[in-house]
């Protein structure tokens, strides 16, 4: 190849020589000449064909464009280049100068491309019209690969090389159209600085790559050229970010639409026909507009005032008709609550792909501190690890965290400042019903589910997708770290496992099922502990929770602090009960004193009994004062029950 390279370049070097010493009429009969005797063959690519602009030289001017720039440096490269940018592409474009040329090479076929330009005149010598044409120039026996392989790969490469130069544009809607300003999306974040968990961003990567690639592949099972992803989880954990990745990555524009500005399913079907192909629609908060519960009811319409869009126009508009009238297009919902929205509208097919996004991990916060500090390691990584295992925080917070200061220990610290409130904000948050907004019934809890994997991928119509749903949002559970209890004992859960650890890290039961059913006992009995008053509390109950620990401490669950704890509780119930026998005692005695003093009073005379009941009362007094200080004593020692929670200092 680098021979038949060097024979070709030479050759160029030759001709121009003698371009140089000929006039351009000699030139071409010679060319003429020598073309009938050589094997060379030429095609001439112009300008125009059949009176319109010829699709082949356009393909090409873009094709060798983008490719001399590759080839610049290599033997065969043009010697002059123009260069220029427009407004709406990213990168600067290269083409070749009148008369240049360049060599290419495909399948080890060398092909040599030739610019001209002419600028046609009239008799009168007026300047009117310059024409252009390329040629490109091959061996005679490779015409076939040419036609039927090099130049579709040209036209191909130059679709290509065009979309990936095209600057991406945000539309939004005004008065349900599109606007026509539709503004350069310049968001920087990209898949190298979205934080992601595992191997969630090349999934999603892959994903799309295939998605992209998959022309043929769509049309030979006929299926139409769109996907549709479902993206959901808490504020802030980076579902908007992860839609400018996947535009910047596809050179896609983005279509943003929110329900609530579109008033009916006609102007809906008109801004989808009018969505360009190659984009990403983007219908944001759908749990915000369209009822699920009502669709069974028959009621499907928006939640908003005036709103008309109804779910089965929706629904049409994602994989009816309508979705037919466009290719290589992307839909994307957004919700913070995937449990509200209607399952018709997560069936596969619909939305080939439910993307979780969920709390900060320890995989993203490192990511996070890379791209935010440049820093892979430091000295404060553990405790911060350690706490973000814990507790439910969105990596736009600790993102918010990590850009206070340049300098990454200040904001490391900060960070751990931030994340030990966050934390004990948690543990001493009181459980608020349903609906005002309690931290684990109105939010959608995330995809902690195993390990450090918050954030997943699933496929809708993956036969796991169920199971992994429900481990992962189930609507009374939670996941905790790797472990998922029922949703009201998760504050305890987190709490419990930032004070004293992974106090299953032992325990002879391996599954994740069964350690969490065990957390879910201790973290029963602490939720029991916060709920009540001493004086509550039974010893049958007490008992019952003390052979509990007992069990789990058998399994070799690590809960002596809670044992002891229910050990004091049970000594401080004992206290309680004998002061209360302390009391009636004296009670009695001081009835007793009481009766014998009025007796006394009722004596006229000194008597014998007199004096005995006397001397009664004056030793019973001794006793009172005895049983009041033992009373005194007991509530000294009781006083710390009385005055804080039983579970204090536990969490
Ligand atoms: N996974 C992430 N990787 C990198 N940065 C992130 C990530 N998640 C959030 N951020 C940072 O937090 C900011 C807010 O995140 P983003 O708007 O993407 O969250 P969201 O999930 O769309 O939130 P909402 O549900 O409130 O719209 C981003 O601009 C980015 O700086």
């Amino acid at each position: 190849m680098a021979s038949t390279l060097s024979i070709l370049a030479t050759f160029t070097i030759i001709r121009s020589t003698f371009n140089d010493l000929f006039p351009k009429e000699i030139r071409d009969y010679f060319w003429r000449l020598f073309r009938r005797f050589s094997s060379e063959f030429t095609l001439v690519i112009e300008e125009t064909h059949d009176g319109s602009s010829n699709h082949i030289f356009k393909a090409a001017m873009e094709y060798l464009g983008s490719h001399l720039l590759s080839v610049s440096s290599a033997e065969g490269s043009p010697k002059r280049l123009t260069v220029g940018k427009s407004e709406n592409v990213r990168k600067f474009t290269f083409g070749l100068d009148t008369h240049s040329e360049m060599l290419d090479s495909f399948h080890g076929v060398p092909l040599k491309w030739k610019y001209n330009a002419d600028v046609n005149t009239t008799n009168n010598n007026q300047h009117t019209s310059e024409s252009r044409w390329y040629e490109l120039s091959f061996q005679k026996t490779h015409a076939e690969m040419v036609k039927s392989k090099y130049i579709p790969h040209v036209i191909d490469m130059a679709k290509r090389l065009k979309d990936r130069n095209r600057l991406v544009k945000f539309h939004t809607i005004r008065r349900e159209r599109w606007s026509s300003n539709a503004v350069k999306l310049d968001h920087p974040m990209t898949f190298d600085t979205l934080a992601l968990d595992g191997d969630l961003k090349n999934t999603i990567m892959e994903d799309l790559d295939s998605f992209i690639n998959g022309k043929e592949y769509y049309k030979k099972i006929g299926k139409v050229w769109k996907r549709g992803y479902l993206l959901h989880g808490p504020p802030g954990t980076g579902k908007s970010s992860l839609i400018a990745a996947m535009a910047n990555h596809l050179n896609f524009d983005i279509y943003s639409m929110n329900l609530s500005a579109v008033n009916s399913d006609s102007a809906l079907e008109y801004l989808l026909l009018h969505v360009s192909n190659r984009s990403i629609l983007v219908i944001e908060d759908i749990d915000c507009t369209i009822k699920l519960q009502n669709r069974e009811a028959g009621e499907q319409t928006v939640n908003y005032p005036h709103g008309q869009v109804t779910l089965s126009g929706l629904l049409n508009a994602i994989d009816g008709l309508l979705s037919c009238c466009g290719d290589e297009r992307i839909i994307v919902f957004t919700t913070n609550y995937k449990d509200k929205i209607d399952h018709a509208l997560l069936r596969a097919g619909r939305m080939d792909k439910h993307i979780c996004l969920s709390y900060c991990t320890v995989s993203t916060f490192k990511q996070l501190a890379a791209n935010y500090l440049g820093i892979s390691n430091h000295e404060l990584f553990s405790r911060i690890e350690k706490i973000v295992e814990q507790i439910n925080v969105s990596p736009a917070d600790v993102a918010g965290e990590l850009m206070k200061s340049k300098d990454p220990k200040t904001c490391l610290e900060g960070l751990i400042q931030f994340l030990e409130s966050k934390a004990s904000e948690t543990a001493s948050e009181p459980k608020r019903p349903e609906g005002e907004g309690g931290n684990n019934t109105k939010q959608e809890k995330g995809c902690k589910s195993k390990g450090s994997t918050k954030t997943e991928m699933t496929n809708s119509d993956s036969p796991n997708h169920n199971a992994i749903t429900f481990l992962a949002v189930g609507s009374d559970s939670m996941p905790v770290g790797e472990y998922t209890v029922k949703a009201e004992l998760a504050p305890i859960l987190k709490a419990l496992l930032l004070k004293h650890g992974n106090i299953v890290a032992n325990c002879s039961l391996k599954s994740l099922q069964c350690r969490s059913s065990l957390l879910e006992i201790a973290c029963g009995i602490i939720q029991k502990l916060q709920s009540v008053t001493l004086e509550d509390l039974s010893e049958p109950e007490l008992e019952s929770m003390l052979a509990s620990v007992s069990d789990l401490e058998s399994l070799k669950l690590q809960v002596s602090w809670l044992h002891k704890r229910l050990d004091e509780i049970t000594k401080a119930l004992r206290l309680v009960k004998h002061s209360s026998t302390l009391e009636e005692e004296k009670r009695k005695n001081l009835q007793e004193i009481k009766d014998m003093e009025k007796e006394l009073e009722s004596f006229q005379m000194e008597t014998p009994e007199k004096q005995k009941k006397s001397l009664q009362i004056q030793e019973m007094k001794p006793v009172v004062e005895i049983l009041s200080q033992r009373i005194s004593s007991n509530e000294a020692n009781l006083s710390c029950f009385y005055q804080r929670s039983l579970v204090d200092g536990l969490l």
